[in-house]
């Protein structure tokens, strides 16, 4: 049944005195700010950082800004179903958490709370490999929810295979490839704290709990924690692979394959081609190549190449709920959200993930209906303007 996300806003109004409501912020730059005032510096850093002088992340949110909506009037908006079908999946809206790595450093609780969290709202919580916690109790944590895997597709197939195998086992339906990272790229803020959490061991869970990734190791994990550390960074990315070793892959998985961080065109079509079923078009925040196109510049080019090909799917910049609304108007079937509930975790854990999630999809919800729609599949590019940059 479709959900009513647009009464948050009320509830905010009637409760937000009476401490019924977390008082996280509903501003997204205000959460931000709340987070970088809170929280330590180098986590905070190492999440609000991006890649080099930081010119592709300002630009993923400038370039969803240069669109505009153009809402239409005298439209029965009045039942509204968000409710969105994708890789034979029914979401209760276009929306999933994007896969974020060692989430620990924001709040103990780690992906456990934060996956717990998407469970209750049916929303898919794509856990990372790089996660704090390894996939299996994560996986326990969700319930009969809905679960998501990304994938470093590191340069040792034993640990790749192992990795599939484990995910599967546990229920992971959904693979998702993570190709815009095989090296971790030139990160000022945290160079110049000399903060990386996956020097302390933070974020390598999965790997040292697995037997593949264990048998490449000359002493047991506990005897040699900082080995085990390095081999991780050592095999974490290949930077030699090429698009025919996607079969390796599809070999190996059997549900739906999703390749994240496509920015042009023809590397869409050689996705489609080479069998997977989804790309999410992405440049990873802006924290990989600095100087990359906008993630929303390139979603119209990719859409239009393979839209009716593969599910597309879009992250890099999403802060509001009008933004899911562009982004599905540029071509997107659903968005990943980063940043903003990573933030609402370090402020307050599990609840506030859902307070991120609610505000997102209440907006998106009264976007839509204040737009003319009373459903996110009708809308189009025609529901919005260019403007000058
Ligand atoms: C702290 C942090 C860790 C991340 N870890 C991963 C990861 O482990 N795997 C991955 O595919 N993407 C990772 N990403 C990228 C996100 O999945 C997503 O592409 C990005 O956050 C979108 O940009 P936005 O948060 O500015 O909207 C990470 C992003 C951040 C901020
Ligand atoms: C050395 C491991 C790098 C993993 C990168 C995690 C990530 O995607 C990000 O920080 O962004």
């Amino acid at each position: 049944m479709a959900q009513h996300w647009a009464d948050f806003q009320y509830e905010i109004y009637l409760n937000g005195t009476t401490g019924a409501v977390p008082r996280l912020p509903t501003d997204p730059s205000r959460l931000e700010e709340l987070a970088e005032h809170r929280l330590g510096p180098g986590p905070v850093g190492y999440v609000a950082g991006s890649a080099g002088d930081g010119s592709t992340a300002r630009a993923n949110q400038a370039a969803l800004d240069r669109h505009r909506i153009v809402p239409r009037m005298l439209r029965d908006v009045h039942a509204r179903d968000l409710t969105t079908e994708l890789l034979g999946r029914t979401l209760p809206a276009p929306l999933a958490l994007a896969p974020v790595g060692v989430l620990s450093i924001m709040h103990p609780d780690a992906e456990s709370a934060a996956a717990r969290a998407a469970a209750a709202r049916g929303v898919p919580y794509i856990l990372s490999s790089a996660s704090s916690t390894p996939l299996e109790q994560v996986a326990e944590a969700m319930g009969d929810a809905e679960r998501w895997f990304q994938l470093y597709w590191g340069k040792d197939r034993e640990v790749t295979r192992s990795f599939l195998g484990r995910a599967q086992a546990s229920g992971y339906s959904v693979l998702v490839v993570t190709l815009d990272t095989p090296l971790l790229a030139w990160r000022p803020r945290d160079l110049d704290q000399a903060y990386l959490p996956f020097l302390h061991g933070v974020g390598t869970a999965n790997y040292v709990t697995d037997p593949a990734f264990r048998a490449g190791l000359a002493k047991p994990v506990h005897e040699d924690p900082n080995a085990a550390v390095m081999h991780f960074l050592g095999l974490f990315g290949d930077a030699g692979h090429t698009w025919p070793d996607l079969a390796f892959l599809r070999e190996h998985w059997d549900g739906p394959i999703v390749l994240k961080g496509v920015l042009h065109p023809d590397d869409a079509r050689l996705a489609a081609d080479a069998g997977v079923d989804g790309v999410v078009v992405s440049n990873h925040g802006g924290r990989q190549v600095a100087g990359s196109i906008a993630a929303a510049d390139a979603l119209p080019g990719v859409a239009d190449a393979v839209g009716d090909r593969l599910t597309v799917l879009f992250d890099s910049g999403v802060r509001t709920g009008a933004d899911v609304f562009k982004a599905l108007a540029l071509g997107a079937r659903a968005v990943l959200l980063g940043r903003p509930y990573v933030y609402g975790f370090g402020l307050d854990g599990e609840a506030g993930v859902d307070h991120v999630i609610r505000c997102v999809l209440a907006e998106f919800d009264l976007t839509l209906a204040l737009s003319g729609h009373a459903r996110p599949d009708t809308v189009t590019r025609a529901d919005l303007a260019e403007t000058a940059p």
